[in-house]
């Protein structure tokens, strides 16, 4: 009988393969990194991402993915951020990909913003999928079949009340307040109490409730990993990792919230309850199935909550910041109030003729797009060529929104300075599309975001009514807060001492 000879025994020992292997995956990261450089080596952008994810790696790491979008400025208007991932700051390009006629689906990237086995709209890549589900909630959010205005005002009172109760300063008494913290809880109320007719009451415990908050601070680097990066998407999706994502039976994070509206909808369905004035009683009524009301809820608080907050908390930073704006709108408030021209709290339809704050409103937008980058659309299979670029069919196509907002073409001189007055010297024409453009923040076209209405009322009411029953000083003014960015903002530490209106 013929033995393997000695010197193959040694190519076949574990030291050898593990070296085979390594370099086999060493050779194939190196190919396919060429491969992925290639396909699109025509479009410019930082050298590293155009063969890998460590750009967006080091951002999502270093909590700077805002200044480093904004810095991409300096590469045109398309520009490569990862082996298959374009963005634009150019308002006519996301027109026209997110365009109602436009045959860009979306790209894998969503299918990451779904929390749970099921899919809701947002996380649906199935365009005819998305727009069935879409039909049965779009009563809901437009607030044909919901009071949202009711609903806000009420939350609104009742942030006022408790600020008075307990976060007031005093010439004797110093009141230090996390405004940061304040305002993701009134959001949160706001928009349980939209969804479910109650809210989870967050101001009132004047608690972070099943450490939910928390939770997303903890985990948004690995929520945003998964999210950007199709390798860590996959291992999180994964059959692997089902055990650690959240489940309605978790006692804490979004998981318990996950149950807690879970144990709503069951009981809305056993008493087959569909006339409730609230978005869960809409879903129900245009025909949602269980599964989907759980779904579509939970979406509205993740969709809903972090994102209204972040253009609140960013504004007011603003205004604390600059006198001369503060002060301006302060003065716009206390005459429209001292005219008897406004209701309390102030209608939507009344802040509208307040020019001064219908200028901060936008400013504010413009200065922090809630929503930074993403929304991936992917070309058609052909590809389609972009102002003058060819972009190769399954590229995915994404928004710069803070790119966008601070470019000197669209909104003029000195963009990085917060200035709602560039809304009020320009033609009507230019206002116009300047507002335009800021609109963009919510997505555009057959895509755009479902809750924009929602947010509108909120911050078409919470700083006026803010200003004008308080002021607010910042405590630390060489850092009023602490911020990160990633596809969203986070702001921590926002103290400010507030008093009475003088
Ligand atoms: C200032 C606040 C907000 C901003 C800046 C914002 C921004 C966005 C953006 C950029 C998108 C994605 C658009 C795209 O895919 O191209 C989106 C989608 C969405 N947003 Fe908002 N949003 C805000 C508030 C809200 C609120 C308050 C709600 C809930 C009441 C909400 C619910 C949704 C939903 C459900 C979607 C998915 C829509 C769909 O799949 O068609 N958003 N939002």
């Amino acid at each position: 009988m013929s033995s393997i000879p000695s010197n193959y025994l040694v190519l076949l020992s574990p030291t050898s393969l593990t070296g085979t292997g390594l370099g086999l995956f060493v050779l194939w990261y190196i190919l396919s990194s060429v491969v992925a450089w290639y396909r699109l080596r025509h479009i410019p952008g930082p050298f590293i991402a155009s063969f890998s994810y460590l750009w967006h790696m080091g951002n999502i790491f270093l909590g700077c993915a805002s200044p480093e979008h904004i810095a991409l400025k300096r590469y045109g208007s398309l520009v490569r951020t990862g082996p298959n991932y374009v963005v634009t700051d150019d308002p006519n390009i996301l027109r026209r990909i997110n365009g109602a006629r436009s045959s860009w689906p979306r790209d894998s990237w969503y299918t990451s913003s779904r929390f749970d086995p099921n899919y809701h709209m947002l996380s649906l890549l199935d365009t005819a999928a998305r727009d069935t589900i879409k039909a049965k909630l779009t009563s809901g959010y437009s607030g044909r079949d919901v009071q949202i205005e009711n609903g806000v005002n009420t939350q609104i009172e009742f942030l006022v009340e408790t600020i008075r109760s307990r976060y007031l300063s005093t010439s004797t008494r110093h009141q230090p307040t996390d405004l940061a913290q304040v305002i993701r809880y009134f959001t949160l109320d706001v928009i349980t109490h939209l969804s479910y007719g109650t809210s989870f009451g967050f101001l009132a415990a004047e608690q972070d409730l099943y450490d939910y908050t928390n939770s997303v601070d903890r985990f948004i680097r690995a929520i945003t990993l998964s999210v950007d990066i199709p390798l860590f998407r996959w291992i999180a999706y994964s059959p692997l990792l089902t055990g650690i994502m959240p489940k309605a039976s978790d006692k804490s994070g979004m998981g318990k919230l996950i149950g807690i509206g879970q144990k709503i909808v069951n009981e809305r369905f056993q008493d087959n309850e569909k006339h409730a004035p609230d978005m869960l009683g809409s879903f129900m009524r245009h025909g949602a199935t269980r599964e989907e009301c759980v779904s579509e809820t939970m979406l509205t608080l993740i969709a809903g909550s972090d994102t209204t907050a972040t253009a609140i908390r960013s504004t007011m930073l603003y205004l604390i910041s600059t006198p001369r704006v503060y002060n301006r709108l302060k003065a716009e408030i206390q005459e429209a109030a001292s005219d008897n021209r406004v209701s309390s709290p102030i209608g939507v339809d009344e802040a509208k003729r307040l020019p001064y704050l219908q200028a901060v409103i936008l400013e504010g937008f413009r200065m922090r797009p809630p929503v930074v980058y993403g929304q991936y659309k992917a070309a058609p299979p052909g590809g389609e060529t972009i102002n003058g670029v060819f972009i190769p069919g399954g590229t995915a196509v994404g928004q710069n929104a803070v790119a966008m907002m601070r470019s000197e073409k669209a909104f003029g001189a000195g963009v990085d300075l917060f200035r709602p007055e560039r809304f009020l010297e320009c033609s009507e024409e230019a206002r116009r599309e300047m507002e335009r453009t800021v609109g963009l923040v919510f997505g555009t076209g057959r895509w755009m975001c479902a809750g924009r209405t929602v947010a509108w009322v909120e911050l078409n009411k919470i700083f006026f009514e803010l200003l004008r029953a308080f002021d607010f000083q910042p405590i630390y003014p060489t850092k009023p807060v602490d911020e990160e960015s990633y596809a969203l903002f986070t702001h921590k530490n926002m103290w400010v001492a507030i008093t009475e209106t003088a």
